[in-house]
């Protein structure tokens, strides 16, 4: 009995040996659940769709966001766009089931793109824009046809529609806001917010926070948020007739008052000479009202350009006379103090970019030369010098870059300093900028009031904080079999 007794006092190895594995068990447990408890969820990705039916074209776009972060933010992005084949879905309203049959193409790109058990809970949200204002202004039910059309071939796709609208123009001015903000990450941090300004075909709009406004002057142009836990008293407008498309209708419109068979337009290149017709000139709200009495019904388009005359053409078409309030933009519409930077996208951004003109640090008197260099060169030496660019595009450039310029400038009031806080934008960080997303992101309850409660420490720091913690207990633990060791070390020796 003794002599066992002294042999286990003897001999703790075993034990010694079973305590540490014991331990060494407990704290890879320990550090292994802390880890897979924090570890994010595999990545699974929720989808939705957003049709932009503009008064030019509709475009498609997807979005995609990591599942388990449905209302954080900064994680949503365009993982692809589709621009639908033909002209937007307003100039189907003498054949509305083509407006119909115009988006299936996209569609079924995007049923390549979602992956199939997402389908079914993939939103689909198609929303129209000036071009269907302006229809349902001059006929209702052809605007109720397109509709009808497109909801049919939109519901025929496994999504999730959730149905056709025509968007408000300070929905698409507030929207267009939140998504440059969003992609910026200036709403989740609170930061200085960016100004939208959007160029359509029919309608433009310009937003921004101007500290000077809190929506009592002029409520109508104001929309108020809450995002991420800051209040934002956003200024928004959308001039209606006033996109780049109807925008050149105005400007013709001064130049045939009088129903001439022949214009020597400013705004055209020189050698310009097209035959046009007077019906289509006229046929939108913006100018159906102007059409002269007893003009032709054609009229030869020729071009002058000259910059300095298509300038004072197109100031025409801005009403400048009335403003009831303490300041205007133009046609008697108020807007604050320009404040912040500003993105400018859609056709801000294909015209400028077209003339290498995005860099804004570029003084205004140099831009303006450039311009002016450009609508003076023959249209022959145009077309020759970009025969990749579509005829309908390189013919209004010109124009286009008169119209943006005398816009900013005169319309909105941006000087030769304040235009350099503009920046013309196609894409932030892979995303078109437009109001589709923040459209999408509102819709889906995707930015919440509140700022999200964040852990007191990242993942990263709490792993690594809990291994420390392991590591430590477990020197601690072997510290403290200090006596075992000393005995363990007297008995192999053999003296
Ligand atoms: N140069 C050029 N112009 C474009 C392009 N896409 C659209 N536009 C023109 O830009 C203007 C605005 O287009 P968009 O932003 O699509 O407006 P919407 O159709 O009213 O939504 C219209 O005059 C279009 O004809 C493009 O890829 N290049």
């Amino acid at each position: 009995m003794s002599a066992q007794r002294e042999m286990k006092e003897k001999n703790p190895w075993p034990v010694t040996i079973i305590i540490i594995v014991i331990g060494v068990i407990a704290i890879v447990a320990l550090v292994t659940v802390a880890v897979l408890q924090n570890m994010p969820l595999s990545q699974k990705y929720k989808y939705g769709i957003v049709l932009d039916a503009g008064s030019s074209h509709t475009a498609l776009y997807i979005y995609e966001w990591p599942a388990e972060k449905d209302n954080n933010t900064g994680r949503v992005e365009q993982t692809h766009s589709c621009k639908v084949k033909g002209p937007g879905i307003s100039s189907y309203a003498s054949d509305p089931w083509k407006a119909g049959e115009s988006l299936k193409e996209c569609m079924k790109e995007a049923e390549m793109k979602v992956p199939g058990k997402r389908h079914h809970e993939t939103p689909l949200y198609l929303g129209a824009t000036a071009g269907m204002r302006l229809l349902n202004m001059e006929n209702g039910s052809a605007s109720d046809q397109v509709f009808q059309a497109v909801e049919g071939a939109l519901q025929k796709f496994p999504f999730s529609f959730q149905g056709a609208r025509i968007l408000s123009g300070q929905e698409e001015g507030a929207f267009g806001w939140v998504t440059v903000n969003y992609l910026d990450d200036r709403l989740k941090q609170g930061l200085e917010t960016t100004g939208a300004l959007d160029l359509g075909g029919a309608s433009t709009q310009i937003s921004f926070v101007s500290s000077n406004y809190n929506g009592s002057e002029s409520p109508s142009n104001s929309v108020t948020f809450r995002l991420y836990g800051n209040n934002y008293n956003l200024y928004t407008h959308s001039f209606l007739c006033y996109g780049k498309d109807q925008a050149m209708k105005l400007m013709l419109a001064q130049q045939t008052k009088s129903g001439p068979e022949t214009i020597l337009d400013p705004c055209f290149h020189p050698g310009y000479n097209e035959t046009k017709s007077y019906s289509d000139l006229y046929n939108s709200p913006c100018v159906s009202n102007r059409k002269p009495q007893g003009a032709p019904a054609t009229f030869t388009h020729m071009g002058r350009g000259n910059f300095q005359q298509c300038q004072e053409v197109v100031k025409k078409v801005f009403d400048f006379t009335s403003c009831k309030y303490s300041q205007c933009s133009f046609n008697g519409v108020f807007q604050p103090l320009l404040q912040g930077p500003f993105g400018a996208f859609s056709a801000y951004y294909f015209v400028m970019n077209f003339l290498n003109l995005t860099n804004t640090s570029i003084p205004l008197d140099a831009v303006r030369q450039k311009i002016k260099d450009y609508c003076a060169t023959p249209w022959k030496q145009v077309m020759a010098q970009h025969p990749d660019v579509k005829v309908n595009y390189l013919q209004e450039y010109c124009f286009g870059a008169t119209y943006i310029l005398t816009l900013l400038t005169e319309g909105y009031n941006f000087t030769s300093e304040s235009y350099s806080n503009i920046k013309f934008i196609k894409k932030i960080k892979g995303s078109d900028a437009g109001w589709t997303l923040g459209y999408m992101l509102n819709l889906t309850n995707m930015i919440p009031a509140e700022a999200p409660d964040t852990p007191p420490l990242p993942h990263a720091g709490y792993v690594s904080i809990v291994t420390l913690m392991a590591i430590l207990l477990f020197i601690l633990f072997l510290v403290s079999l200090r006596p075992l060791w000393r005995r363990c070390s007297k008995h192999p020796r053999i003296i």
